[in-house]
């Protein structure tokens, strides 16, 4: 994740102040050196550095903290403020009819994000078309074919003309009933002139509400070039800032953002249609600094939720509070886990489990997690009906049974019955819960203070 570093050096910086209520000045030279240091080597710009540096030097120094609060918080939320100021807000998208025109250099993304940002629109209600128009390169056309079945968007392309310009009139008229169009561009490894020159002719005819520039994270100050100059052809309204899960950089993004007086738009996640997140300053800043983002989650659980419910018309989640928590229940749990990604995405975002705790898990502590739960789903697809709706009809000789049928061993079958067991008991506890115990159960499981969600991921005795 971008930046990734400042949180894990930020946060180490930030505990030598534990228990003490004022700030030296070399509390705060120490803490603004690692700030410095992370932001210089994720590739921000020295002068945004610099600007950055100085008013938290300036504010923690002068402003005086909050009755109550510690010198680490008053630190920490100062942070948070000058670096929410420095990402700035996210670009304004409107859920209304629009054309979105997408640039980029080879390479950065924009054939991905085109279906990504479809897929987003019609997860918000619209109906969103993609209209490739790379003639460039030869894989386009499928790429796209492909990405936005995934994403099941309308499509149009057309492999047999090699006039972009012509492709992007004839798609927006074929496309007309959608109320999003997302027209993809060709990239080249260089800014070319023959580029510029296309890009600027495409935008002619598509007349974009918003042209957007795609980049790869990773790329560093060459993105001050490179926006500079899309910004004089086309003009950019804003920045998609892909491949975050595989870089420690992205200040490069943040520089364009900058030259083009702009904003971030999207980030991407991932390579399949679902990785990307709308940009939204004050959660990616506290995810940065370990302080979870309620509100992604919440996203995420949601969507998750929905997509398995809407698999499976007669299930209701409220269900499992009144009624028996079968094998079949936990299976659709699983499920919905998958469906928010990847587990260390998902634990990034809750607060007081995102950074700093996730930093203490062994590195493969994710893999194994997320073995075992593929594992269990093998399981699961080798049962009966009847064991899965009723697990304890499972003695030894199906136990031997199961472990053949789904490839695995008796002894991780046992662990899949014992974790049903467990998790069963733990929500026969929720039946007849009123809503004042409930409210008490949550506030428990989200309390940083132990007790909650981080021990049951670190004490093994949590789901999985
Ligand atoms: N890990 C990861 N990979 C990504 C992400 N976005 C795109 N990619 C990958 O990056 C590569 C290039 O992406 P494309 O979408 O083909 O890039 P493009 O800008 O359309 O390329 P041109 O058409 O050549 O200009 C592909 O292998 C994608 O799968 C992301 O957010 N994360």
């Amino acid at each position: 994740m971008v930046l990734d570093d400042l949180g894990t050096s930020l946060r180490s910086s930030l505990d030598k102040l534990q228990g003490k209520t004022t700030l030296s000045e070399s509390d705060v030279e120490e803490i603004v050196k690692e700030i410095q240091r992370s932001l210089l080597s994720a590739d921000v710009d020295v002068s945004l550095v610099m600007e950055l540096s100085d008013s938290i030097k300036s504010r923690a120094l002068e402003e005086e903290p909050p009755g109550g609060t510690t010198a680490r918080d008053h630190v920490l939320r100062i942070v948070y403020e000058e670096m929410v100021e420095l990402v700035g807000d996210s670009t304004e998208l409107p859920l209304e009819n629009q054309t979105i025109l997408l640039a980029g250099l080879q390479g950065s993304g924009k054939t991905t994000s085109a279906a990504k940002m479809a897929w987003w629109f019609s997860k918000k209600g619209l109906r969103p078309a993609v209209i490739q128009t790379d003639t460039f390169r030869p894989g386009a056309y499928d790429q796209a074919k492909q990405m936005c079945e995934r994403a099941e968007v309308e499509f149009y392309g057309n492999p047999d003309n090699d006039d972009p310009v012509d492709i992007a009139r004839t798609g927006l008229e074929e496309t007309e009933d959608a109320d999003v169009h997302i027209v993809d561009t060709a990239g080249r490894h260089a800014l070319e002139d023959d580029l510029i020159d296309e890009i600027e002719e495409i935008e002619g005819v598509v007349d974009p509400d918003r042209s957007l520039l795609v980049l790869d994270a990773a790329i560093g100050q060459g993105a001050k070039e490179q926006a500079r100059q899309f910004e004089a052809s086309i003009g950019i309204e804003g920045v998609m800032i892909t491949k975050l899960d595989g870089t420690a950089k992205g200040g490069g993004a943040l520089t364009a953002v900058n030259e083009t007086d702009s904003s971030i738009a999207f980030l991407g996640t991932g390579e399949t249609v679902q990785d990307i997140e709308r940009f939204e300053p004050s959660g990616f800043i506290s995810r940065l600094l370990g302080m979870g983002d309620l509100k992604q989650l919440s996203e995420r659980v949601e969507r998750a939720m929905q997509e398995t419910q809407d698999e499976d018309d007669d299930w209701d989640p409220e269900d499992m509070l009144k009624g028996e928590f079968t094998l079949k229940d936990m299976k659709r749990q699983m499920d919905a886990m998958n469906k928010m990604g990847p587990l260390d995405q998902v634990m990034d975002m809750i607060p007081g489990l995102g950074g700093g705790m996730m930093d203490e898990l062994p590195d493969d502590a994710m893999d194994v997690t997320q073995d075992r739960m593929r594992r269990f789903e093998r399981i699961m697809d080798s049962m009966t009906e009847e064991e899965l709706e009723n697990p304890r009809v499972v003695g030894q000789s199906r136990v031997e049974r199961i472990a053949r049928g789904s490839g695995t061993d008796e002894e991780t079958v046992q662990q899949l019955l014992e974790q049903h067991s467990m998790m069963e008991e733990t929500i026969g506890q929720f039946q007849g819960m009123g809503e004042g115990d409930m409210q008490r159960m949550m506030k428990k499981m989200g309390g940083g203070e132990g007790g909650g969600l981080g021990d049951m991921m670190g004490g093994g005795k949590g789901p999985f």
